[in-house]
This record gives C-alpha cells, sequence and structure tokens, in this order.
C-alpha cells in the first residue's frame, strides 16, 4: 500500500513560470482521485510531477514519504503513468508493447506474456494482440495504452485523460477497470474532462488558475 503526496509544489515546464502554485494533494491506496480543470489548466503538469518526469520547482512530491528524484526513481516504487499520448511504440503490437513493459519493470517473459493476455481481455482487445499499434483505430490505441499501465501491476497508478477517444461503453468499463485497481490498494490518480467520470471518482481536485481546489474532498 503506498501513498503519493505533493507538498507545497510550484510545477513548471523548465524554465517557464510555474503552471501550478502552491499544490498540496494525497493520492492514497484504495481511492481514485480525480484530478480536472479546463485544457491547459495543468493537469498533465501535475501527472507529470507525480509520475518523476518534472521536478517541483519549491515543494515536494513523495512516495511513502520518500522524496521522488527523477521517472526511473518513480518507476522503482511502483509508479504508473499511462499518458495522454499513450505513449506506444507504432511499429510493435498491442502485445509486444505491454511484454517488454513488463519485462523492463522485472518481469520473466512467461510473466509478461500471461499478464499481457489477461490485460487485453477485459478491454476487448485480445483479437488485436499481434497487431501493430498503426494499424490500430484511436481508440484501440488508447485502450492498447490502458491495458499496458494495468498489466505493471503498479502501486500508484496514473491516468492522464485515458477515456478521452473511447465510446460510452469502453469508458464505463475502463472505470470498472480503474476501480478494480483501487480495490485491490492502488493509489490512482485520473485526469479527465469528464464530469460523470470525475463523479465515480472518490475525491476530485480542481485545477484553476494555477490554483488546485477541492471540488469534492
Ligand atoms: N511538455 C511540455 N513542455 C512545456 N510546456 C508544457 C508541456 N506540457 C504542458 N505544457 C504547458 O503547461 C500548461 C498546462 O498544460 P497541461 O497539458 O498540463 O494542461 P491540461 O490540463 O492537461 O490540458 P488538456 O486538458 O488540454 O490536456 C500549458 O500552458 C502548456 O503549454
Amino acid at each position: 500500500m503506498t501513498t503519493l503526496s505533493v507538498d507545497e509544489a510550484d510545477i513548471a515546464w523548465g524554465s517557464d513560470a510555474p503552471v501550478l502554485r502552491g499544490v498540496s494533494v494525497e493520492a492514497r491506496p484504495g481511492e481514485i482521485l480525480a484530478v480536472t480543470g479546463t485544457s491547459g489548466a495543468g493537469k498533465t503538469t501535475l501527472l507529470s510531477a507525480m509520475a518523476g518526469l518534472l521536478t517541483p520547482v519549491t515543494g515536494r512530491v513523495l512516495v511513502d514519504g520518500e522524496k521522488l528524484v527523477d521517472r526511473d526513481h518513480a518507476v522503482r516504487l511502483g509508479v504508473v503513468l499511462i499518458p495522454q499520448d499513450n505513449g506506444l511504440a507504432a511499429i510493435l503490437t498491442a502485445a509486444e508493447n505491454i511484454s517488454v513493459a513488463v519485462v523492463a519493470t522485472g518481469g520473466t517473459p512467461a510473466e509478461a506474456r500471461r499478464r499481457t493476455a489477461e490485460a487485453l481481455e477485459p478491454l476487448g482487445l485480445s483479437g488485436q494482440a499481434n497487431q501493430l499499434i498503426e494499424e490500430l483505430s484511436g481508440g484501440q490505441q488508447q485502450r492498447t495504452a490502458i491495458a499496458r499501465g494495468l498489466a505493471l501491476r503498479g502501486n500508484v497508478l496514473l491516468a492522464d485523460e485515458i477515456t478521452s477517444e473511447l465510446d460510452a461503453a469502453n469508458r464505463q468499463r475502463v472505470l470498472e477497470l480503474l476501480k478494480a485497481e483501487a480495490a485491490r490498494g492502488v493509489a490512482v490518480v485520473f485526469a479527465t474532462h469528464d464530469p460523470e467520470a470525475a463523479a465515480a471518482c472518490t475525491r476530485e481536485l480542481h485545477l484553476t488558475d494555477g490554483e488546485a481546489i477541492w471540488a469534492r474532498a
């Protein structure tokens, strides 16, 4: 069970002015924390800091009290990111994208094969396992990225706008899968534009004018 905390953080890209100021939030095991806000409000920026991709200018990101140094450190601590742009390798198949990630995080090839099949099935992608990413639709690619994130079985799961290209039935299915992750003790953070999806989450942090405000604490 892992808690990820952002403590009084100002978060900026390079030398640009901070996108977010004075953000404090805790992602707790067993919950889904929704991060909402209009386009450009800073949802990806916050998740990037939580993932170890961006170091706050001031303040800290802590995983079970340990200060996050960089992305490699976050990966070692089990912080999984499903990025907004899916981050898949276009010239690999759906299954290869997942298996490679499982092996890269310490899984054996046999485990990788099993976990890949188990992750693709609930997302309705068993039939697409051996297709190249570039041959898949946008929604199928997004679901593959979700399957990859789930197959990694992290302690913290950061999901950045992962339902934007999905139809209603698939959006619902993905929400159920996030709830199942939370039920196994994962701290889930879900950035979304969708008020219905946010309403289904445990708590909602709303980003506006560079600040984080609790819409539902
Ligand atoms: N990789 C990056 N490099 C530099 N600036 C960035 C980068 N990503 C985002 N930004 C800047 O940070 C600010 C907030 O953007 P961010 O992507 O965090 O918002 P968002 O809430 O996720 O938006 P959307 O809903 O459109 O994805 C914007 O001004 C954007 O230009």
